[in-house]
């Protein structure tokens, strides 16, 4: 062991759970939380979280939780919480977090309401922890299988930041260090808006020249604001940011994918939402992007028609009709 004997992880949804299981594969003990107690207990009992992964058995050395409290002795805490409910999560583990301690945000969203990356919300909410970021082209029942997987973990402390690379690294979940937390956090962030896009290329037949464009031209759109906001452009280019795009853009598995998939078939956002029990992200994360972007003076009509279609102000055909009604230009421009 190499330090971070004892790894908390923060929300026992997929990926979580997921990364749990990546953890405990390195021989380290694992505390998961779930907000639920039953998910908690089918977890300890069935070994197995049928709510949110079934079909993958969960190490022994993984002990879930409904208490916040059994995290305060852990070394390190991977936050894996939908984006908008991670504001209120952090508050409640604040008490329960050791000063300087590192915490590793995994989820991929912008909080709508102050238009913050979760980087910005753990500064808020929990000022004396050491912030990194995970993310990159990851399904959590890949990584849960043991299936290849490789992300970016991003930290400005470069020591915690490699101590942590090798403590949850592992043959077939393999991190690789990067410092440049902001290109982590806005790489999956747009990538969940452009994966709506792209399921609604998919649902209404516009064909795979279309599909491509559109992962080149989002792409350029994640860049844009990317750099704008401060991140370097071979982060954005990638595992967090390319590599996530083009999983998320490509695979109908993704349920932002699948979104834009219903979508373009006709169905309302409301009745796909309502079918899941599962989170969306893009949905959410779309409005707040596109406010991003106005404050950054970055065009990104990709994602503003996806926040269109998503708020319900414009139906999907109006919203492919006005892209494709937009005057030619330079391509770098
Ligand atoms: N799934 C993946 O493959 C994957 C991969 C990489 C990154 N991520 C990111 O990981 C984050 C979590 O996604 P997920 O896929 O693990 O979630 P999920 O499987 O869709 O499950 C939803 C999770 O949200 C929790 N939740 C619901 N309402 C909540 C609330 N008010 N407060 C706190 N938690 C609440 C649920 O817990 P209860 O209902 O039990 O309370 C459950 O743990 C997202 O940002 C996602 O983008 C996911
Ligand atoms: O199912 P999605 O669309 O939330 O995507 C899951 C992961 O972010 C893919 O890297």
């Amino acid at each position: 062991m190499n330090g971070f004997d004892h790894i908390g992880v923060v929300g026992a949804g997929a990926w979580g759970t997921a990364l749990a299981q990546a953890a405990a594969k390195t021989g380290r003990r694992v505390t998961l939380w779930a907000r639920e107690s039953e998910v908690a207990e089918a977890i300890n009992t069935a070994r197995e979280n049928t709510a949110f992964l079934p079909g993958a058995r969960l190490d022994a050395a993984i002990q879930a939780t409904p208490h916040l409290v059994e995290l305060a002795e852990c070394d390190v805490a991977l936050v894996v919480t939908p984006a908008q409910h991670t504001r209120a999560v952090l508050g409640d583990l604040a008490p329960h977090l050791r000063e300087g301690a590192p915490v590793v945000l995994c989820s991929k969203g912008i909080e709508q309401a102050t238009l913050k990356l979760m980087t910005e919300v753990l500064a808020e909410v929990c000022p004396r922890t050491r912030a990194a970021v995970l993310s990159g082209p990851s399904f959590a029942i890949d990584v849960a299988k043991g299936l290849p997987t490789a992300v970016t973990l991003a930290c400005a402390d470069e020591r915690a930041g490699r101590a942590l690379m090798h403590a949850l690294g592992s043959a077939s979940f393999r991190p690789y260090y990067a410092d440049d937390l902001i290109g982590a956090e806005i790489g999956g962030a747009v990538k969940n808006v452009l994966a709506i896009a792209a399921g609604v290329v998919e649902g209404r037949g516009l064909g795979r020249s279309a599909h491509a464009a559109l992962i080149a031209r989002g792409f350029a759109e994640l860049t844009r604001l990317g750099v704008a906001m401060g991140a370097k452009r071979e982060t954005l280019a990638g595992l967090c940011g390319l590599g996530d795009l083009v999983l998320t853009c490509s695979s109908p598995q993704s349920r932002n994918m699948s979104c834009g998939i219903a979508l373009g078939r006709g169905e309302a956002l409301a009745d796909i939402l309502a079918a899941r029990n599962s989170v969306t992200e893009g949905v959410a994360t779309a409005p707040a992007v596109v406010a991003l972007a106005e404050r950054h003076g970055v065009e990104m009509p990709i994602c503003e028609s996806v926040s269109r279609v998503v708020s319900g102000d414009a139906h999907v055909d109006a919203a492919i009709e006005e892209l494709l009604a937009r005057p030619f230009r330079d391509e770098h421009a």
